[in-house]
């Protein structure tokens, strides 16, 4: 995905920034290549160290090659005896070709490069390996969905179950309700691959899901005695800071325990991941809505409509459903600010599209303009039970000043209809490129754990499957970067103005707009900035 690039590039500068310790290509390198055993040693920032961020494991190469690695059980529990991997003699996977994936796999971050760059952040590559650290009747898995629905919850879930099953023989499964407080509040379920069979053909979750209610003691706890030794976590941004709890307690108690994160959001507001699943199927189901509402549009003199899209923070399905629909006039998104009044505001681009055209179609994602409804009307300040910021219904608020607008201005008469497809489009399944990306991602996450590794997110990175240490998708969120190409590809197929006129100013605050206006073009957010999320409440 073109957009992720500089926000990429600019979270790598950040974070390696942040290691402090990196030798510049050829060196002092640290290792002339990756570590070849399956313990990955060669800890570089581990407590022992004074490497800045305690929990990086980083392995150096040659030409600035550098591995961000996983955890791995025998970092903390040292002689795990092995075992082969029972693929080696299972019929549809012995005959292939170098299955086992070599241990010194990894997938670079950056793909585009010149003739002398440094080779740059690699993750290592996700598959399965020659040995595990489990057997197969020994492993008690569990699954747990927790944060927003959103497509392909359920394929993940049947495919975690039935590669368990089919691949490494594992019969214990369970299911835990309604996301993280079901580890310490609900009973389990068991999962077998006959009660999962058709659960993908459904939308949203078979384990329910919630907000709120991480206590990582309790989870914790719960895992111990229920004598689970891997924990797969599907969620957002909030989930996988979760897991990343989970898995330093587990650590820290010295547990026999994997702990995987599966990277879920329809914003698709994770960094590193190329996307998330589930984001396809939004988009397309998102078009559906968009023809609507042009249909409504072009059926009436100066008609309008209005679309309101998911996307709390970062304006991704906003952006790719404009871009697919090509009957979209404006998209609005929280990465880019808009003005409604004056010379570049949104009301005079109406008038124009509208005696050009005679109707128009508005994509406004649910976090674009915030900050001018709460000019306007008290700020609820109100968060859900995760933290996040309760936001305001943009959709109607904007719909409402358009029409206001036009009947003080009285010059034109319009018909403006509103549509919100937001919880139609995450509870539907999701559709077939997203369910074979379900299917990889579960697989990939089984791999790793099986073969040892822990606390890290299963994702696709530039097309491959990689595992990716928790820190990592958890350092900051991806978002729209406004001066990428796509975003310029956008703004040209609609032909909306860039807002990045006077109107953007005032003088009261002008130090801070122009640094928060800095940020948006470089894609440089901190978590001050757009990122208002307070994790107090969980
Ligand atoms: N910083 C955090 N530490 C531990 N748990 C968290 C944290 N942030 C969120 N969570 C938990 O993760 C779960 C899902 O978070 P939420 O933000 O609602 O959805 P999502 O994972 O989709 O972003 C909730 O149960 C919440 O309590
Ligand atoms: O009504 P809910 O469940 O709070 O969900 C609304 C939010 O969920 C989302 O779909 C995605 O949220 P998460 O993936 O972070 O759970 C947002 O786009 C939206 O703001
Ligand atoms: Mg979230």
């Amino acid at each position: 995905m073109g957009s992720v690039t500089v926000a990429n590039k600019l979270s790598q500068t950040n974070s390696l920034n942040n290691y402090n310790k990196l030798p510049t290509a050829g060196a002092a390198n640290k290792t002339d290549s990756v570590t070849t055993n399956n313990n990955c040693n060669g800890w570089i920032g581990s407590p022992m160290t004074s490497a800045p961020n305690p929990k990086a494991k980083i392995v150096y190469g040659t030409a600035g090659y550098v591995l961000e690695d996983v955890p791995h059980l025998t970092d903390y529990i040292p002689d795990l005896p092995t075992y082969p991997n029972p693929l080696a003699d299972n019929p549809a996977y012995s005959v292939v070709k170098q299955y086992f994936v070599h241990v010194d796999d990894s997938v670079p971050q950056k793909v585009v490069v010149h003739k002398d760059s440094e080779r740059g952040v690699h993750f290592r590559r996700a598959g399965p390996r020659q040995k595990v650290y489990f057997e197969s009747d020994e492993v008690k898995a569990a699954i747990v969905t927790c944060g927003g629905l959103c497509p392909g919850l359920n394929t993940v879930i049947r495919e975690l179950v039935c590669s368990l099953h089919h691949m490494y023989g594992v019969k214990k499964v369970l299911g835990i309700e309604g996301g993280y407080r079901g580890f310490y509040a609900r009973n389990t379920i068991n999962l077998t691959p006959k009660s999962v069979n058709d659960i993908h053909k459904r939308g949203g979750t078979i384990l329910g899901t919630s907000r709120g209610g991480h206590d990582t003691n309790k989870i914790v706890d719960s895992i111990q005695d229920r004598g689970i030794n891997q924990v797969y976590i599907i969620g957002g941004d909030g989930t996988q800071r979760g897991a990343a709890a989970i898995f330093e307690e587990v650590r820290r108690r010295g547990l026999k325990v994997a702990v995987v994160g599966i990277p879920k959001t329809i914003d698709n507001d994770i960094p590193v991941i190329d996307k998330s699943f589930g984001f396809d199927t939004a988009v397309e189901e998102a078009q559906r809505a968009i023809n609507a509402a042009h249909v409504e549009a072009e059926s009436v003199e100066n008609g309008i409509g209005v679309v309101k899209l998911m996307g709390r923070y970062s304006g991704f399905i906003a952006m790719y459903a404009t871009l697919a629909s090509r009957d979209v006039d404006c998209c609005l998104i929280p990465e880019s600010p808009f003005y409604l009044e004056g010379p570049g505001g949104l009301f005079e681009y109406i008038e124009k599209r509208l005696k050009e055209n005679g109707h128009m179609v508005i994509v406004i994602a649910e976090g674009a303009g915030q900050e001018l409804m709460s000019e306007k009307k008290q700020s609820m300040n109100k968060q859900d039970a995760s933290g996040n910021k309760l936001l305001q219904d943009v959709g109607l608020w904007i719909s409402q000043e358009i029409k206001d607008h036009f009947a003080r201005e009285k010059t034109m008469a319009i018909t403006l209809k509103y549509i919100d497809p937001t919880y139609m489009i995450r509870a539907i399944p999701s559709n077939a490129s997203d369910n074979v990306y379900c299917t990889l991602l579960a697989q990939s996450a089984i791999h790793g754990a099986m073969a040892g590794y822990t606390g890290y997110t299963s994702g696709l990175v530039n097309g491959r499957q990689t595992y990716i240490p928790f820190y990592r998708i958890n350092e900051n969120q991806n978002h729209v970067v406004i001066t990428d190409r796509m975003w310029a590809r956008l703004l040209s197929s609609t032909n909306q103005p860039s807002f990045l006129g006077d109107k953007c100013h005032n003088e009261d605050n002008a130090e801070e707009e122009e640094e928060s206006l800095d940020q948006l073009v470089d894609g440089n957010f901190s978590d001050d900035t757009l990122i208002k999320k307070e994790i107090s409440s969980i």
